[in-house]
């Protein structure tokens, strides 16, 4: 039987955030809500401040140059939960000083620290790819509720939609591989709680198991690897996930 710090056969892990490594009520529920809530501040005193410019170009020309515009157009976007580039690097500067000062924190599901914690332990790779911003990842994994915090130190790569592209794109997770020529995508394991991700990234050549947990919506019933999603990240139980869908395939 493996050990629990045993991952086999993969040398990648490649973590979705939302619904995959923490609840999606805290994104949509808490993260939003604080970055529309600062959102007036911030315009008001940054509109035409140089560190401000940099977020504010990146809108549409239509936005860019009215304020009321761009904070109806923020919020439009946010209430579609539209993954606009755009968007999740404004999001992510606006989150900055909530997770500075402490009102922020990233509730990571309880498996997830000793998950990424025995996986580094064990000279796997971790990484990243979500649809929020690079420096919003990175301020998430610095600022957890596990203990010690500070989980950033163990992930060695960051993936977004401006470095990799959209997350159902094939593309994107060709991208990703290819920033590691020498590793085999077999060697890679990517789990996410969105099945058009997890089927993009099958495609690519990578493995992929989708993640069920609690507060996610329930995964269609149709699709082939609903049966084998995982509520709970060990090496044991991804390991299984992956076997149990490659006998499936074959057989
Ligand atoms: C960096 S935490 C904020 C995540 C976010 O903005 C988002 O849209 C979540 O998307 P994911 O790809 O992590 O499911
Ligand atoms: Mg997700």
């Amino acid at each position: 039987m493996a050990a629990e710090t045993d991952f086999g056969e993969f040398q990648v892990l490649l973590l979705d955030i939302e619904g995959t490594v923490c609840p999606i009520s805290f994104v949509k529920d808490v993260l939003f809500p604080y970055a529309l809530d600062v959102l007036p501040k911030f315009l008001t005193e940054q509109w035409d401040e140089s560190s401000f410019a940099e977020y504010r170009n990146a809108f549409p020309e239509e936005y860019r140059n009215d304020r009321s515009a761009f904070e109806a157009h923020v919020r439009d976007l946010v209430a579609r939960d539209v993954k606009a580039s755009y968007l999740k690097a404004l999001q992510g500067y606006l989150w900055k000083k909530g997770y500075e000062s402490g009102v922020l924190k990233a509730p990571l599901f309880p498996d997830v620290p000793p998950f990424i914690t025995n996986a580094h332990a064990a000279g796997q790779k971790i990484m990243i790819y979500s649809s929020g911003s690079v420096p919003a990842q990175k301020l998430f994994f610095a600022h957890t509720t596990a203990q010690p915090p500070d989980m950033s130190v163990l992930i060695s790569d960051w993936f977004d939609t401006v470095n990799a592209g959209p997350k159902t794109d094939v593309a994107s997770y060709t991208t990703i591989l290819s920033h590691y020529p020498d590793i085999s995508p077999a060697r890679w394991i990517f789990l996410s709680d969105n099945l058009n991700e997890v089927d993009a990234a099958r495609q690519s050549g990578m493995h992929s198991v989708p993640a069920v947990r609690p507060g996610n919506a329930p995964l269609p019933s149709h699709h082939p690897l609903t049966e084998f999603a995982l509520s709970e990240f060990t090496p044991a139980s991804v390991s299984q996930a992956v076997a149990a869908i490659a006998s499936k395939k074959s057989a």
